[in-house]
């Protein structure tokens, strides 16, 4: 008797899948300092979303600026999209009661009012880098008003390769 062939254990979970998901996501971003990704999974564990940050449609990337400081209207900041708000727009339906949201980088204010006003339900974050900042203080007020929950994803593995040969 040949013994039963045993499932592969190696395979990942859930929040490693999402997670992978947003940052795979955030390679697509030109943002030469901080590339976002997110993603959005719902109760039965289907992504109904993805973005990354950029400029709005049909905003070239080479007539806007990426830099960062100088007056306002000369850097990226009044400009760009943030990740979150593409991955709520870029959903499958207005309504993501329930939802997770899987992101890179600890969401803005701006963000944390789509996130809620979506009904998104729990963030799940890998860097926080930006915890000092008013913007995330007032985000993580308003998260703790709504009952959105937050918690940082704490990685099993170091890393996840991904190899175009697969001969
Ligand atoms: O939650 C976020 N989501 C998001 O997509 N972003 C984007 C906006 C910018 O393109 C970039 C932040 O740029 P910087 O780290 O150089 O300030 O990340 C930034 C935040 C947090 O501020
Ligand atoms: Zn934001």
């Amino acid at each position: 008797m040949t013994e039963p062939i045993k499932k592969r254990l190696n395979y990942l979970s859930w929040d490693e899948y999402f997670m992978a998901v947003a940052l795979l996501s955030a390679e697509r971003s030109k943002d030469p300092n901080t590339q976002v990704g997110a993603c959005i999974a719902n109760r039965q564990n289907k992504i109904v979303g993805v973005g990354y940050n950029g400029f709005p449609i049909g905003c070239s990337d080479d007539e806007l600026p990426w830099d960062r400081q100088g007056p306002f209207l000369t850097t990226k900041y009044p400009y760009v999209c943030h990740a979150e708000l593409n991955a709520v727009l870029n959903a499958i339906s207005t309504d993501l009661s329930g939802c997770r949201i899987y992101v890179g980088l600890f969401p803005c204010n701006e963000c944390t009012k789509v996130i809620i006003q979506s009904g998104i339900k729990e963030i799940v974050y890998l860097s926080d880098k930006y915890r000092d900042s008013d913007q995330v203080k007032a985000a993580k007020r308003m998260l703790d008003l709504a009952g959105v929950s937050y918690r940082r994803f704490i990685p099993q593995r170091p890393e996840i390769t991904l190899s175009f040969s697969l001969d």
